[in-house]
This record gives structure tokens, C-alpha cells and sequence, in this order.
């Protein structure tokens, strides 16, 4: 987790110079959309426990910046109601082990008027999260997962320091034997672009291209998983070169601000996941709070395009980078 910002702190961009950007823009598009900034809000699950509204004020905000939100599987309010808030909707899913289940949520993501699924191919289980365990993490009764029904409440047997009910509760539903033939078959079943987000090699790059992906997400999963994982900003240009313009390439973990994505982008990013800090915005300030983290991250991306001699996406593309020897 540490690392994710690191590697991009480390990360120098050489800006050009003389270069109009009077006239500057940041459109483009991302997940087949047009959008203001490359960006979209990264799925994170339960944000009831942050903010009463939890994902309906997130993707509101969402809404007001013109950029998509990816509901979580294993968000605390439905996939419908988020649709509703007239967000650019992509609903995520992790691979169950009731196929029946799954199956209703991509009928209902493709009813719902959900852009794109996205298949998080990181968490077989859930990562060891020692301070979950410490701590005895357990939700509280008001939050549970809206959109599986029965499935999506509490396990009352879990509970104490020791144990996360979140770990335990997903090892129940979570199905560890996803395989490259369970994504030819999730393929088959939507005519939804299809995006898989935890890729890190350029070899499972370039089988998700091969698997008919229309997006990949160069992710760690913030951290949360594979202790020691690599940082996304060391991983991406490998992903970039392997996929070669075939599909698009979004990043995520790390991202804290304009600067960084200026920096995914001229490694080669089509756009950007932002995750805990749309958190802790809808924490601070429900709606309000997590637009304006929105819209902070969108006045810097410009200000660093700007001072980079960017006029437009593409040419941010083209920045040449280098990476700096130790820590800052
Ligand atoms: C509280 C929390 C819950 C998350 N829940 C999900 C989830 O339900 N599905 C998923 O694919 N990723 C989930 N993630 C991972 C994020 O989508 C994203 O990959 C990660 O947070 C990006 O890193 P960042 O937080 O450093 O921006 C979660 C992350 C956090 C912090
Ligand atoms: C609660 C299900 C897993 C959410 C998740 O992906 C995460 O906490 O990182």
C-alpha cells in the first residue's frame, strides 16, 4: 500500500515548453465514454459506513463531475438506486460461488442501464488485513450488501478479535477457482463492454485482450491483497506495451491528486481509478465532500497540464518520463 504512492512520488516528468495551452482540455474518452477528465470512481464496497446516502451521495457526485461510478458488488445500496442518481453506471462483480446469483446481478446491472461490468480478478479470498483482525471487524447491522438479498447480510456466528466477519463473509460467497474459461463464459453471457481490474503481468494482459476484455485495470487493489504485490505505477508501461492499443488501459492505487494523473497518463494510462480518496471526501462532506475531491484532482490535472505543455490528453500521453533514484 505504502509502495503504490511511492512509485508514483518517484515518477519525474520532463514538460515541454512553448506549447499552446491557452485552449487546454482534458476530454477524452474513457470506458467507451466521453468524459470531462480521464477519470472514474473506483468501486469500494459498504460506503454506508461512511455516509448515511454511502453510494447514492458518491455517485451524485459523480454525476455533477460527468464521470463514471463503478458500484460495488458489495455496495450498501443497490445497483438501481446508484443507476438512478443519472451517474455514468459500471458495476463490478467478483466471481461467486452461486452462479445463479451472479447471473441475476449481470441481468439486473444490463436492466439497471449500467454501462459496462467490471470483473475484479484480484480477490480469490480476501487479503490478510491484520488491523480487520486485530481490530474483530464486523459490520454493523445497518450495512449490509443490497444488492445479493439473503446473501448479503451478516454472519452471526463471527465476531471477536481475531476474525473479520467482512473476510469470512466473502470467503462464503467468493468462488477462489475463477479461471480464464469462467471469463470466456462471462464473456459470452452480456453484450456490456467487459473491463477485468487487478492485472498486474503483461502475460494476463494479454490474455484478457485475448478473452474479448474491451478494458483492463492495472490494480493492486490499493494495497489490500497481495502484500508485496508490485506498485501499479511500476507495472503499467509492461500492461501498456503488452496490450499494444488493443484495449484500453486504465490504472488505479496511488492516486492522490492531478499530478498523478497527469503521470499515469504519460505512462501510458488511457485514464485513472480513484479510490480511498472519494472516501474520505463522502466521509468529510457526504455529496459535497466527495465532489469536490472530484473536482481538486480535475483543477490540478489541468494546472499540471498546463505547466507540463499539455493542450490535450494525447499529447500528455507522449510526456516523457523518468524514474528518480531514492524516496523524496
Ligand atoms: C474500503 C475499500 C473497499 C473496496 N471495495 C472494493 C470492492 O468492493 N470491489 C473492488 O473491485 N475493489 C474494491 N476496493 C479496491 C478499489 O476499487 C481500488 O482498487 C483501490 O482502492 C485503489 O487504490 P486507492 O484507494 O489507493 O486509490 C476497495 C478499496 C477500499 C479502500
Ligand atoms: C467486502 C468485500 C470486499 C471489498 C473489497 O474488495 C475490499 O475491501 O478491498
Amino acid at each position: 500500500m505504502r509502495e503504490n504512492g511511492r512509485a508514483f512520488d518517484r515518477i519525474r516528468l520532463l514538460p515541454r515548453v512553448a506549447v499552446d495551452v491557452a485552449g487546454r482540455t482534458a476530454r477524452t474518452r474513457l470506458l467507451g465514454l466521453p468524459v470531462p477528465v480521464p477519470l472514474a470512481v473506483a468501486p469500494m464496497a459498504y460506503q454506508t459506513w461512511l455516509h448515511p446516502d454511502g453510494e447514492v451521495a458518491a455517485a451524485s457526485a459523480a454525476a455533477v463531475a460527468g464521470v463514471p461510478f463503478v458500484v460495488s458488488m458489495m455496495a450498501s445500496r443497490t445497483v438501481e438506486e446508484v443507476a438512478a442518481t443519472g451517474a455514468a453506471t459500471v458495476m463490478q462483480l467478483y466471481w461467486l460461488r452461486d452462479r445463479g446469483l451472479f447471473r441475476e446481478l449481470v441481468g439486473r446491472a444490463e436492466a439497471a442501464g449500467c454501462v459496462a461490468l467490471m470483473l475484479t480478478v484480484d480477490v480469490p479470498l480476501l487479503g490478510r488485513r491484520l488491523r480487520d483482525l486485530r481490530g474483530g471487524l464486523v459490520r454493523p447491522a445497518n450495512v449490509v450488501a443490497a444488492n445479493l438479498g439473503r446473501a448479503g447480510g451478516g454472519l452471526d456466528a463471527v465476531g471477536g478479535a481475531g476474525t473479520s466477519e467482512v473476510a469470512a463473509h466473502t470467503g462464503v460467497l467468493f468462488d477462489p477457482s475463477l479461471s480464464w474459461a469462467d471469463v470466456a463464459w462471462i464473456r459470452s453471457v452480456t453484450r456490456l463492454p467487459l473491463v477485468l481490474k487487478g492485472i498486474l503481468d503483461p502475460d494476463d494482459a494479454a490474455l484478457a485482450v485475448a478473452a474479448g476484455v474491451d478494458t483492463v485495470v492495472v490494480s493492486n487493489h490499493g494495497g489490500r491483497q497481495l502484500d508485496g504485490a508490485v506498485a501499479t505505477a511500476v507495472a503499467l508501461p509492461a500492461v501498456v506495451d503488452a496490450v499494444d492499443g488493443r484495449c484500453e488501459v486504465l490504472v488505479d492505487s496511488g492516486v492522490r491528486g492531478g499530478v498523478d494523473v497527469l503521470k499515469a497518463l504519460a505512462l501510458g494510462a488511457t485514464g485513472v481509478l480513484v479510490g480511498r480518496p472519494l472516501l474520505w471526501g463522502l466521509a468529510a462532506g457526504g455529496a459535497a465532500g466527495a465532489a469536490r475531491v472530484l473536482d481538486l484532482i480535475g483543477e490540478e490535472l489541468h494546472e499540471a497540464m498546463a505547466l507540463a505543455g499539455c493542450p490535450d490528453v494525447d499529447s500528455a500521453r507522449r510526456l516523457r518520463t523518468s524514474v528518480a533514484g531514492g524516496d523524496r
